[in-house]
Formats: C-alpha cells, sequence, structure tokens
C-alpha cells in the first residue's frame, strides 16, 4: 500500500505520479468502522473486478479540528492506526489530502475538476449521506455531472445496527460514556490506544500495584474517566490487566489531562520507553476520590477481580 500526500491545488508532478484509472473510496473515514469498512470493501471488490487498483482519498488534520466545531477531541483513528486498518482491507493507494483553511472554501466543481478528473477516478465509492466541498454543497449524484459523465458513482447504502447508522459521532459518544462495548460492535474491533510507557509518580509500586503510565504515541480520543478490564499487546505477547483513565483526584486536585495507568496481572517486567497497545475491554466503575490510600488499594483490589472475571468471559 503507497501512501500519498496531496495539497489542493494538486501540481502537475502529483497528477503526472498518480494519473492512473483507479476506483476511489471517499470519506474522512475517523475509526473506519464497519460502515467505513462497507464502504472501502466495495471499493474493493469494484475494483478487483474491474482489474484496477483500490484507492481510498481521505483527509487530515480532521475537518473538525480546523473548522473548531463539532464534537472533535483527538482521533479515534490516528493516521499510523488508519494505515495499519486501510493495509488490512486490502487498499492499495491512501491519498491523504491536506485540509486546510483555503481547502475548506473548494467548491464541489473544483473538487471534481481539479483532483477527481485529473487522478483519472474511473469510479468513486461514497456512502449515501456523502457531501463534500464548500459548506457540503456536493452530494454523490453531483459527481457524476461535475465530472462530465466520465466517472462512474457507487453510492453504499447506510450500514445499520439494531436500526441506528453506525457512525464516528456515534462511537465518540459511546466512549465518552464509558460504553466500550457498544463502542467495539460498531468499530467490529474494540477500540485501542497505542502508546509509549512513561516514568509516573512511582506510588503505584509502593501501594502494591505497580502501573505503566501510557504516553499515547497519537492524539487519541480518550474514554470517559475510570477503571477498565483491558487485553494489552506488549511485543507480541497478549497481557491481562486493569486500567484507570483519570486525575488520581484522591491525590491531586489540579484538572490536568487524564493519565492511562494500566497494572498488568502477572508481570513484572521493565516496561519503560516500551510500545503497548491497550484494548478497552469493559468499564468497571468511575474514578473517585478516596477518604484514605486503604480505601484505594482495597477497591483496586476488587477491580483486579472484577476486571479477570471480566476477562475470563469476554472473547
Ligand atoms: C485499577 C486502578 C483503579 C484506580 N482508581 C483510582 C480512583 O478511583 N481514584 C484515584 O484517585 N486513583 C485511582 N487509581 C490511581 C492510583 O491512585 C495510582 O495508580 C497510584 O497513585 C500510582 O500512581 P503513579 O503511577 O503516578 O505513581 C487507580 C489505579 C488503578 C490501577
Ligand atoms: N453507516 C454507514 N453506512 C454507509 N456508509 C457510511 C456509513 N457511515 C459513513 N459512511 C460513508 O463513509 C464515508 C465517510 O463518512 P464519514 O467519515 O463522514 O462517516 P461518519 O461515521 O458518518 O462520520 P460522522 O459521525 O463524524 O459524521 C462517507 O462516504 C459516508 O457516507
Amino acid at each position: 500500500m503507497e501512501i500519498i500526500n496531496l495539497t489542493y491545488p494538486l501540481t502537475k508532478e502529483i497528477i503526472d505520479d498518480n494519473a492512473r484509472p483507479q476506483v476511489l473510496a471517499i470519506g474522512q473515514f475517523d475509526g473506519l468502522h464497519l460502515g467505513h469498512a462497507s464502504v472501502i470493501e466495495s471499493a474493493v471488490r469494484t475494483a478487483a473486478s474491474l482489474n484496477l487498483p483500490a484507492a481510498v482519498m481521505t483527509f487530515h488534520p480532521h475537518p473538525k479540528e480546523v473548522m473548531k466545531k463539532g464534537d472533535y477531541d483527538g482521533y479515534l483513528t490516528p493516521p499510523r492506526e488508519k494505515e495499519r486498518i486501510l493495509k488490512s482491507l486490502g487498499v492499495d493507494y491512501v491519498y491523504i489530502v491536506e485540509f486546510n483553511d483555503a481547502f475548506s472554501r473548494v467548491s464541489p466543481q473544483n473538487f471534481v475538476a481539479g483532483v477527481l478528473v485529473p487522478l483519472q477516478i474511473h469510479t468513486a465509492v461514497v456512502g449515501f449521506d456523502f457531501r463534500y466541498g464548500y459548506r457540503g454543497e456536493g452530494d454523490a449524484g453531483m459527481l457524476r455531472e461535475l465530472s462530465d459523465n466520465t466517472l462512474e458513482v457507487h453510492t453504499v447504502p447506510p450500514f445499520l445496527i439494531e436500526g441506528e447508522k453506525v457512525s464516528s459521532s456515534g462511537i465518540r459518544r459511546a466512549l465518552a460514556e464509558g460504553e466500550v462495548q457498544l463502542a467495539a460492535r460498531w468499530l467490529g474491533r474494540r477500540y485501542s490506544i497505542y502508546g509509549t510507557v512513561m516514568h509516573g509518580e512511582k506510588r503505584g509500586r509502593q501501594i502494591g500495584f505497580p502501573t505503566a503510565n501510557l504516553k499515547p504515541d497519537e492524539h487519541f480520543v480518550l474514554p470517559a474517566k475510570g477503571v477498565y478490564a483491558v487485553r494489552v499487546n506488549y511485543e507480541g505477547q497478549r497481557l491481562e490487566g486493569v486500567m484507570n483513565v483519570g486525575v488520581k483526584p484522591t491525590f491531586h486536585n489540579d484538572k490536568s489531562a487524564p493519565s492511562l495507568e494500566i497494572h498488568l496481572f502477572d508481570f513484572n517486567g521493565d516496561l519503560y520507553g516500551k510500545s503497548l497497545s491497550v484494548e478497552l475491554v469493559e468499564f468497571i466503575r468511575e474514578e473517585r476520590r478516596f477518604g484514605s490510600i486503604d480505601e484505594l488499594v482495597a477497591q483496586i483490589g476488587k477491580d483486579a477481580d472484577t476486571a479477570k472475571s471480566m476477562l475470563l468471559a469476554a472473547e
């Protein structure tokens, strides 16, 4: 899979290097949830049947971050995570269009005439509610006419679960409420955060529950503050543990950014500086302030037992 960064307007060099008949799925695709997968899989299938390469076009940074509106609070799939998943879907080319103020003002006409036509897109595959161009004025139906009928357009019907359209914003809402199982059903996999283990305040070991403090490698959306049963992938080993996402109100009054602390079961190696990914399996309870360290320690012991039985029952 090749990744191509594009800036509008496209240069002659970029066009010369990338113009080829190809099937293109277009969208923000943050999360690469089951709805996104149905669009991209449809593009991959169509490409195979036409014997053409399959491509995906996405935008970076997230338009909601640039336009400072909506529910943006990080990425469900920051760039490297998105690449990993797109690769597994069988995509040949990924075009990442730089999303900035100027690009947000490109009209639907100029998007088609200045990007899709020069790249020789044979078929564009989009979801039923795809919008593009300045103020989202363009829709799927307009793609074909704006290209002077050179472009085939496939529109993918809504992917629903229990009657609801699977969406990135729904997954953000679920994570913000600690509903990690709902998020996992919509994602088609458990939500995971990739990061590096940093030095913490060194209190964990003293209280009998050493924790790995995870600094996310990219700007991941964090789930609601609280305690979670987790699975951890470390150098190919699958470990299990319990994670606190929070500000440790028993020790601090500040409202600093939440930290991610993982107590791994049956593990006592040195993790400082190591890369891990942590999969959220189940929410256990909200974070709270304890009156004494003994009470906190007793509760963490119970959390660990709860997490173990949840992990045993989880597939
Ligand atoms: C499973 C688990 C649950 C936790 N729950 C809370 C909590 O509810 N309130 C709190 O103030 N700290 C909570 N903590 C955070 C501990 O206070 C923290 O792990 C300890 O202070 C060590 O921090 P350090 O790594 O910065 O030294 C929890 C930690 C774990 C591992
Ligand atoms: N559930 C779905 N079923 C079919 N197509 C979808 C679904 N969700 C998104 N798409 C399509 O995937 C592409 C990318 O959409 P987008 O990233 O805006 O998805 P979204 O999850 O609806 O996002 P948000 O919740 O932030 O509005 C678009 O073409 C869109 O129409």
